[in-house]
Parts: structure tokens; sequence; C-alpha cells
């Protein structure tokens, strides 16, 4: 943390221990839970090098803490200098994933990496004519890419930025550095060519065609989709992190689509930095299903979640003692014996195993959420054949939320299985589950208001995990921590200690 408490300087990497004073509202660290809480600095001690606070809770506990676990608010929310993102990460080359990013210090699980400003937002409101040119291009012929965001990004990008700027986007990876304008880059520099663009047009009608490619293809492959509109997002050092279907850490949005790095699990000094490009959702999805996704981005992850010889979220039941688990040997796609009752599947067993799980994966894609009945009836089928297989996940998830208004009784058991599907297939904090076990709080706070142990259970487990995931200050953690509050209807040590 003690880097976090340097005053940033701008971009020339001149960075003040920050000064504490009496009054000054901080972020410190209670070491009953070792989470960050707000308080308010009430002395000083410049010798012990430490600050004795008044927690917000009026909790009088650990209130003597050293400068290295006080925080002012905004470091975890307002963009770091380059200088200070650069002592704290290193990109290198590596050799099978190209440029990676590196962590030059260790990181507890959940502490901030850094914070990084966008290179270039690219939202429709930035240069509505072109915006609404492209759409009728696309209402007229579809793009390729299926949108028009990437080319009005790559557009955004020449009018907006200075050259360091666009340089920067234009070294940013791309599949085929050298490639050819495709038919759509060369369709749209040709419409613009006449299009009215306040003003603008020059920068663009002057653009070369292979160019114009070469920013479209960065766009595609190192931007974020916007959190909150129709457009995308590109930060310079955040797009060197590999993926990783185990990533070591996850992000949440500071001020001003500030990207928020936070490790999720401990990490030595020189550990990798990697996120994930999937959603949490699909990291839940069998190894197959995740490589193909990944595919979008022109590569074969060999993550150590995808390097497993066995995957463990296709489970299906054996055929023999109906009590055993199996589940299938990757990538030769044999299942491994039953530890049940030693029994081995036939290759027409496997084979009619195999086919049902294709038959069944079709099913739940297309399955219509609304229609309550169907999905009941599939599940019900499924799980004659399968156990800890992930379509069950998906299937759990429907009815989560599909029954949860009618019967909540029976949601609460879907709930379960997913949070415990979650645990048996990967356990990190994800906000996934996190958001499972608040949930299944709240309803069992509507349930059974009198069980107090389970309902502090389920929240002290949400708030710990969010803790993690976007810190104890974010209004997502500050929610379960309130029902903890409420359900323990205590403002002592107790709450905070959860
Ligand atoms: C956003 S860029 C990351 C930075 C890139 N490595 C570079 O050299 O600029 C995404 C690309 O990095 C590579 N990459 C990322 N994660 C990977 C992984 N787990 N395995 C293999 N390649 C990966 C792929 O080529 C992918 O398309």
């Amino acid at each position: 943390m003690t880097k976090e408490q340097s005053e940033s300087k701008g971009d020339n990497g001149e960075e003040d221990e920050l000064k504490w004073k009496v009054g000054d509202r901080v972020y410190a660290l209670w070491a009953g839970n070792n989470s960050f809480y707000v308080s308010t600095i009430a002395e000083v001690n410049e010798t012990e090098k430490s600050v004795l606070v008044t927690w917000d809770d009026a909790d009088t506990s650990h209130r003597k803490v050293p400068f290295s676990q006080v925080m002012r608010p905004s470091d975890e929310t307002t963009a770091w200098s380059r200088a200070r993102i650069e002592k704290r990460a290193t990109v290198a080359e590596t050799k099978n994933k190209g440029r990676c990013l590196f962590t030059n210090e260790a990181c507890e699980a959940g502490s901030v990496v850094f914070v990084e400003r966008p290179l270039l937002v690219a939202l429709p409101a930035v240069a509505p004519l072109l915006w609404q040119c492209l759409q009728k291009l696309h209402e007229a012929a579809p793009l390729n890419l299926g949108t028009v965001t990437f080319h009005f990004a790559a557009l955004v990008s020449v009018l907006t930025l200075e050259k360091a700027d666009i340089d920067i986007i234009r070294d940013k990876y791309v599949p085929e550095p050298d490639e050819e304008p495709n038919e759509d880059v060369t369709r749209i520099l040709k419409a613009l060519q006449d299009a009215p663009l306040d003003g603008q047009s020059s920068k663009i009608r002057t653009l070369d065609a292979k160019g114009f490619q070469r920013l479209v293809s960065a766009w595609r492959y190192n931007s974020f989709g916007h959190h909150k509109e129709d457009g995308l997002v590109l930060y310079n050092r955040i797009s060197m992190c590999a993926h990783s279907c185990d990533p070591t850490c996850c992000w949440s949005y500071g001020d001003e689509d500030a990207f928020v790095l936070r490790s999720r699990m401990a990490l030595e000094k020189g550990g990798e930095l990697t996120i994930s490009y999937l959603q949490d959702e699909d990291l839940l999805k069998s190894t197959a299903v995740r490589q193909q996704k990944l595919l979008n981005w022109k590569f074969t992850c060999a993550c150590p979640r995808c390097c497993l010889t066995v995957d463990v979220g296709r489970g299906v039941r054996c055929q023999r003692c109906r009590v055993g688990v199996l589940y299938p040997k990757v990538p030769s796609g044999g299942f491994e014996s039953c530890k049940v009752c030693g029994g081995n599947c036939t290759p027409e067993d496997t084979q009619m195993l195999l086919r049902m799980e294709e038959d069944y994966v079709a099913r739940v894609e297309t399955l219509d959420k609304k229609d309550l009945d169907d999905v009941q009836i599939v599940y019900q089928a499924a799980l004659d054949i399968f156990e800890k297989h992930w379509i069950l996940y998906v299937m759990d998830t429907i009815l989560w939320e599909g029954l949860r208004p009618k019967n909540i009784m029976e949601a609460m058991e879907h709930q379960r299985r997913r949070i415990d599907f979650h645990q048996h297939y990967y356990f990190r904090p994800t906000f996934i589950l996190a958001w499972c076990h608040e949930e299944l709080g709240d309803s069992m706070a509507q349930t059974w208001p009198s069980r107090k142990w389970h309902l502090q259970q389920e929240f002290q487990r949400a708030y710990h995990m969010l803790s993690i995931l976007c810190g104890t200050t974010h209004q997502y953690t500050a929610s379960p921590y309130h029902k903890l509050w409420q359900a323990t209807n205590s403002a002592s040590n107790e709450t905070k200690a959860a």
C-alpha cells in the first residue's frame, strides 16, 4: 500500500510522500479483518509513522494505523500518472503470448495494481454526424463486424488524437500487421468523401485505407465495450494484459471511465497480470466452449485451466452405479473410470454420452427464458444424465431468475446449486459468486428472517468477495455490508469483523 499513498505529480514521475493531517478523511486498514474503512484522522505521529483514526462507525478498536495502511479516498478511483503506472507494472515479450504485463511488486488479494485513464473513449456523442453516417451505411448493408463501433472508434482516433497517441494505437496488437483494407473499410472511406462531417472531413478524406484498416483492427483486438453506452474504450497499459481463464486480476470502473486493475489473488513480485477477455458467466463454461469463444481474439488459450487434462465442468452420471460422476478427459474425449463402482464407459456409452451432451448444449442455447415450464422439462431430463455440468448451471440461472418472483423456495434451491457448481468448477472470487451469495441472503431474509446466522453468512461472503473485486469502498461492496449490519443489528466490532 505504500506506493498508493504517494501523491502523483503528473506524468514526470515525481512522487511525494503524502503528509497526513488531523481531520483528513481517509481509508484506513482495520486490523480486525484487514479491510479498508472510512475514517477521520484524529492524531498524526510522525516519529512512529502512524495515525490514530476515528472510524465512521464509532468502533474503538484498532485505531492506530501505520502510514502504509492509510489511503486517500480517491486513490482507488482516480487515474494514476503514466510514470506511476510504469513503476508498478512492466511490459515484457513472452514466448507464446506476445507482449504481456507483470507486476513490479508483490500484491495482496484485492489490492489496486494501478488505475489507468482511457487513451480514448469513442462514444457517439464525440462525433454524432459521423456516427449517423456509419449507422446508415450499416443499415443499408451490414458491416462484417456486425457493428459500426470499431470503424467509428478508428475514425474518432484520427479526428481527436495527437499523432503520438494515434501511434500508440497503431502499435497495439493486430493479428496481421500488413493487412490490406477490406471491403468495409474501402466502402466507408468512399462514402465519407462527400458526407457532411462538421468541418472535420479533411482529416478523414486524406486518411489512407491501409492505415484506417490497421486502426480498426487495433480497436477490434484491444478495446473494451463502454459500460454505459454503445461505444468503445481503449487503454494503453491494460491492452498489454493477456487473457487467462483463471485471471490473476479483475477490474472495475473508476472516475471518468478509469480502469481500476486489482489483484484477484495474492501475487509475487514479477507475477503476471492477467484479466479475462470473457465474461464471468463464460468462465463457468467448459474448456472447449471457452476456447471457441477466445478464437475471436485469434489464439488458443493455454492458461492453467485450459491445460487441465480432465474437464470437471462436464460431469455425467455413471451409467452403471448411478452414483459416481464421470468427467471427460481432454482432448481425447473418453471418460475417466467411476470412482464409486470402478466401472469404465464402453466406447458405445462414451459416444452416446458425448452425443447427448452436444444435443443438450444446443437445446439449452435456444431455450426461451420466459418459458419456464419448458426449461423445467429440459432441466429435469438433463439431471438424469448430467451432474456438475455447466449446462445445468445455465439452467439453474434461468430458473433462479424466473422463479424468484413466483416461488422463492424453489428458486433458492437453484441459487444454491449455482453456488455449488461455481465453487466446484472455479472457486475464485467473481462478481457472479458474490452476487449469488448476496441474493441468497436477500431471499433468506424474506423467507426465514429469524435465521440470522444464515443471512450473516451469505452477506459476509458477498462482502468479502466484493472487497477483493472492487474494494471496500465501492457501492457494490457497501450493499452487502449494510445488509450485514442490519442483520446483526449492531454497530459494534462484530459487524466489521464479519
Ligand atoms: C489485447 S492483446 C494483448 C497484448 C499482445 N500480447 C501484444 O503483444 O500486444 C490480445 C492478444 O494477445 C495474445 N494473447 C492474449 N492472451 C493470450 C493467451 N492466454 N494465450 C495466447 N495468446 C494470448 C493474443 O494474440 C491476443 O489476440
